[in-house]
């Protein structure tokens, strides 16, 4: 069976890079295709893939290009301006806005019979997304905002204060993928068990959570958190592709769920008995419906902002 094809946009970058190269480590295989800003930054990834081969590794990867985008099976959306020092996700829109445009305005120009997913991490990631999904024929649950990574930052800062393994946490983080995240602080389950801090832990996790953007700002350095994207990535496109059940968030454009139409969020993401994916709509309570209107107002006048494709 041909592997599935998965084209990075924005490769040579520090999410773009590391998710090629996880993709090519994987033990199942992938067919990559990689797009930069210049064909000599795909070049340069290509010739260092190429000595993996003593390795014992051919690495299935290639320069790609918008019109390979009708037969890939996932398309990442990881270009962007330059990062700047100690900016909001939501100051780079214009700028981001600007860099996708040309590769949207191609996703939008794909039938809406194709059978695979665009995966947007490129910041503000529900904006984008959003956008996007106002202008392409892609059903809903194939446009997805990366957005997970705010649930994995809960799940470790809930694990610090319990003592116990990350791994072992059940909590979630829905809403933006910025200011307006609301960490669902009510469904918090650890090794199975319903757990409810006391006001001292919230507190905790909030400051630990809602304080990383920033601690993260202060060390200075010009990187995202590659790492971490690049793996969130890298389990949904196996979930996508082979099968799995996803444990993620993501942005996608909701239609009644939460009350809300027509807007990107991050919101917990099922795989329905028929194989599609879907939001998972649970019961909130009263301050969290709230906060998730709240950013559901801020993404939409985001995305009205951005105007038409
Ligand atoms: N959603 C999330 O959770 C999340 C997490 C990490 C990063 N991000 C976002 O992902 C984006 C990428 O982050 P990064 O750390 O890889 O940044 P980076 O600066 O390392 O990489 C961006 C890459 O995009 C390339 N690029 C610019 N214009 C391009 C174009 N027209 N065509 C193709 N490539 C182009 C650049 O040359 C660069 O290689 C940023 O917007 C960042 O904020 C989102």
């Amino acid at each position: 069976m041909k592997p599935p094809k998965v084209t990075i946009i924005g490769a040579a970058g520090g999410v773009g890079s590391a998710l090629a190269h996880l993709l090519i480590s994987a033990p199942e295989p992938y067919e990559v295709a990689l797009i930069g800003r210049s064909p000599e930054s795909v070049t340069g990834l290509l010739m260092d893939a190429e000595s993996l081969a003593p390795l014992g590794r051919v690495p299935m990867v290639a320069h790609g290009g918008t019109v390979g985008f009708h037969d890939s099976d996932v398309i990442v959306v990881a270009a962007s301006v330059p990062l700047a020092a100690r900016v909001s996700r939501v100051d780079s829109i214009v700028g981001n806005a600007g860099t996708v445009h040309p590769y949207f305005c191609e996703i939008a120009k794909i039938s809406a019979n194709w059978n695979g997913y665009v995966i947007v991490v490129t910041n503000p990631v529900d904006v984008l997304s959003g956008w996007l999904q106002r202008h392409a024929r892609i059903d809903r649950s194939r446009i997805l905002g990366y957005s997970w990574n705010d649930t994995l930052r809960l799940r470790v800062a809930v694990a610090r204060v319990l003592g116990t393994e990350a791994s072992d946490v059940s909590a979630w983080a829905i809403g933006e993928h910025g200011d307006a995240l609301v960490p669902l602080l009510s469904r918090i389950r650890a090794n199975g068990t319903r757990v409810q801090l006391c006001a001292r832990r919230r507190d905790e996790v909030l400051t630990d959570l809602r304080g990383y953007y920033a601690r993260w700002g202060r060390l200075g350095v010009l990187r995202t958190t590659p790492w971490t994207t690049a793996g969130g990535v890298a389990r949904m496109i196996h979930d996508i592709t082979r099968g799995g059940v996803p444990d993620w968030t993501a942005s996608m454009a909701l239609d009644g769920e939460y009350g809300l139409h027509d807007v990107n969020v991050g919101i917990p993401v099922t795989r329905t008995a028929r194989g599609a994916l879907s939001a998972v709509e649970w019961k909130l309570d009263e301050p969290e419906y709230t906060a998730l209107r709240h950013a559901a107002s801020l993404i939409r006048q985001r995305v009205d902002s951005l105007g038409r494709l």
